[in-house]
């Protein structure tokens, strides 16, 4: 790529481009020292307004300076010809990590470096058979001719290759052979897992770029196969509004299915500017909306009928439960409201002036209609003591003293007392209450359970002062009808990862803290490998909670992670009638399945096998159980064979970080995650039957393996690899 005829032009054109973004950063010092100056002789002038305009820009001019300085480096991946119809010359547009342009643009010119988030850089990711387009502002649209597409790799400065237009979009035509020819790219997928996932801003394909740019208040969901990059493309997507829409990043919020996978994206943040993005599971959410720390249950629902009784508690059904329990318990309130007399008679609150307050607005919380009522008692009872006072005070004929302490007393007395039997509710105790209420649970018809089964059940689990997982989104919800999410204010924008494994009453509790129906929900229902959580499928989604909203369901099938051998190896555990993965490199090595006698020989070809991996250069290794105690068992058995093994790591559910070396782990915990080289502990048919939940199951083990694959089965092979 070196011997390119354009290869010393371009040569030339990064060292001019650093010299004067050595330039930039000089005039931009200067100008933060004018800045200063003028900031001290604003104040002096008191001219405050001034002094704080110079100030920001001061401030915006440092962030300019220290970025540009980080770009010296590497200052772009990529440039673009363009000429926009009906103009006259092409345009060279370089695209990088960050804007580089003089401190007053006055031409296209004086931008040396776009972002790759700008919208002119749509063409360097989307270009077709030399025509592209990009909008500016969702208004404008320019097209145009794409003369050339380069790609560089630029390191401390120096140009080291670089390669012509290589564009996706014409091998996708040639589905049968659809291996990349991309050198770019190729050497990106080659180069392993690493402990966390990277950013793929200098090869962001065209079909992910779409999905990136997608507006930002709407529901865009993305369904995609293992390592089609729906994480990495939600989290610049992230990066991309946080640009574009000049977003606050506390107001963006990613929710992971657990604190490893977070820990897992955690270095990309920093990458692509979105390390202020808010990261939390549902539960950290949950807790910060009821507003304690609840003690999860550590038992599983999944066996029947404790995984129907869990599904059905994630379903909209539920919510109808609970309106029904409030509804009857307000009714009953209100039944037994009567008209106030205080002072003698002379202070008469009707019950039909109580009842309005009531019943006043249309979703006002349970609690905050009953404290509306209080503060409206409360205020004609003070206002009347205030008026007496003031009348005896002003010497008034039929108001005296006494009276008016002994006035004052019954006001003080009577709320304390009358408000003292107010049903109030208690979130937990309320809950609780709800599992009590046989009534309100009249209309439910429920599958593989009874209501009885349920309510005892969340009963005693809550008696015992814990909280199942399951029962998180009711009482979210349940937080919501009787006090309003008060203590967390609503999300500009939400991503979830994961997306099928949050059932719907979840993303109902979601969608109540979105300002604007603006949703980015990644997933795979071939990975929903949960019996008792989730998702039946998006179209469910769409119509129970984002039937009003508007929305954008993308499906991505390309598989970026894992070669081809091991790809053509997972479509074939994939259930009937799922979309198969397309993958878009090999590497020319099968993966090996192996039959072990005994438990004991199934280690020491798993030792075998590590080594074997880590002579092969893999840096990661997953070793994949099917059951969290079979992953304890076998990490034990590995420390005591083998002390010697230097970064061996277990992923249980109490542990909170991801790091690296050789992990061992059960399939549940490292879905999302991906290892240069995977183990599979026991692919036998007592383990993973033919039943899909099974087949699901493999699936996510299998793709978590980005060049090696070793699947051990002690006993039969499962029929899913047959
Ligand atoms: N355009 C791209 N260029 C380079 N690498 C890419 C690209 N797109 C995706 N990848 C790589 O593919 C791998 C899989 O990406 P990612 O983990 O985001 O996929 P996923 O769809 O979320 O996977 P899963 O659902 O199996 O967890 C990552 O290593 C990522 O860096």
């Amino acid at each position: 790529m070196s011997n390119h005829p354009d290869f010393p032009q371009e040569q030339q054109h990064l060292a001019d481009t650093i010299q004067a973004m050595r330039q930039i950063i000089k005039d931009l010092e200067n100008d933060m020292d004018e800045r200063v100056l003028k900031i001290s002789q604003s104040r002096s002038k008191k001219d405050e307004v001034s002094a704080y305009v110079h100030s920001l820009m001061k401030s915006d001019h440092a962030v300019k300076a220290s970025d540009i300085a980080k770009a010296l480096d590497s200052p772009y991946f990529g440039r673009v010809d363009f000429r926009e119809d009906g103009t006259g010359d092409f345009e060279h547009y370089y695209i990088g990590r960050t804007k580089v342009a003089r401190l007053d643009i006055e031409t296209v010119k004086d931008i040396l470096v776009f972002d790759w988030r700008d919208p002119v850089s749509t063409i360097f990711y989307e270009c077709q058979d030399g025509r592209a387009s990009y909008e500016v502002l969702g208004r404008y649209t320019y097209t145009g001719d794409v003369r050339l597409k380069r790609q560089y790799k630029i390191e401390d400065s120096q140009l080291i290759s670089m390669a012509d237009d290589n564009i996706l979009s014409k091998l996708m035509n040639r589905q049968q052979e659809s291996l990349i020819a991309d050198p770019f790219l190729l050497e990106r997928l080659l180069k392993g897992a690493g402990d966390r996932l990277k950013d793929i801003v200098t090869s962001i394909r065209s079909e992910q770029n779409q999905i990136i740019r997608e507006p930002l208040n709407q529901v865009t969901i993305i369904q995609g196969v293992a390592g089609s990059g729906k994480s990495t493309i939600g989290l610049h997507r992230l990066s991309y509004l946080l640009y574009n829409e000049k977003l606050n990043p506390e107001k963006l919020v990613i929710i992971a299915p657990n604190k490893i996978f977070l820990d897992y994206i955690s270095d990309l943040l920093p990458e692509i500017d979105a390390q202020d993005v808010r990261q939390m599971t549902f539960a950290d959410l949950a807790a910060a909306i009821i507003q304690f720390e609840p003690v999860i249950s550590p038992a599983s629902a999944d066996t029947e009928p404790l995984a129907a009784m869990a599904r059905w508690k994630g379903t909209p059904e539920f919510i109808k439960v609970m309106e029904i329990f409030l509804d009857k318990r307000l009714e009953k309130f209100c039944l037994k409201l009567n008209d106030i007399s205080l002072f003698d008679g002379q202070l008469v609150i009707s019950r039909e002036q109580q009842l309005e307050k009531v019943v006043e607005g249309a979703s006002v919380p349970y609690n905050e209609r009953l404290r509306s009522l209080q503060k409206y008692i409360s205020f004609r009872i003070r206002n009347f003591i205030e008026v007496y006072e003031a009348r005896y005070k002003r010497g008034e004929a039929r108001a005296d003293e006494k009276t008016a302490a002994r006035y004052a007393a019954e006001g003080n007395q009577f709320m304390e007392r009358h408000i003292a039997k107010w049903p109030f509710l208690e979130l937990l105790a309320g809950y609780a209450g709800l599992m009590q209420d046989k009534q309100a649970w009249r209309k439910i018809k429920p599958h593989g359970f009874t209501i009885d089964e349920l309510t005892a059940h969340t009963g005693a689990v809550l008696a015992a002062g814990q909280i199942e997982q399951d029962d998180l989104a009711g009482l979210c919800y349940f937080k919501l009808l009787i006090d309003g999410f008060t203590q967390v204010g609503k999300f500009d924008h939400i991503a979830v990862d994961e997306g099928q494994d949050i059932n719907l009453l979840e993303y109902i509790v979601l969608a109540r803290l979105s300002r604007n129906t603006s949703f980015t929900i990644m997933g795979d229902m071939s990975q929903a490998i949960h019996t008792d959580r989730g998702l039946t499928s998006w179209q469910a989604l769409l119509k129970d909670v984002f039937d009003e909203a508007k929305c954008r369901y993308y499906e991505v099938n390309f598989s970026y992670r894992s070669a081809k051998e091991i790809v053509d190896l997972f479509n074939k555990v994939l259930p009937a009638g799922r979309s198969k993965a397309v993958p878009v490199y090999e590497i020319g090595r099968q993966p090996v399945i192996e039959r072990a006698p005994s438990a004991l020989a199934a280690l020491t070809s798993t030792l075998r096998t590590i080594e074997e991996f880590r002579q092969l250069g893999c840096k990661s290794i997953g070793i994949l159980t099917k059951l969290e105690n079979d992953s304890l068992k076998l990490y034990e058995g590995l420390r005591a064979a083998a002390p010697q093994l230097d970064n061996l790591n277990l992923i249980s559910g109490n542990v909170l970080s991801y790091h690296g070396g050789i992990t061992v782990a059960p399939i549940s915990l490292a879905k999302g995650l991906e290892f240069d080289g995977v183990i599979i502990w026991n692919a036998a048919d007592n383990k993973f039957t033919n039943d899909p939940y099974d087949a699901r199951l493999l699936y996510v083990a299998l793709s978590r393996a980005m060049y090696y694959l070793h699947i051990l089965h002690q006993g039969r092979l499962t029929p899913l690899l047959e």
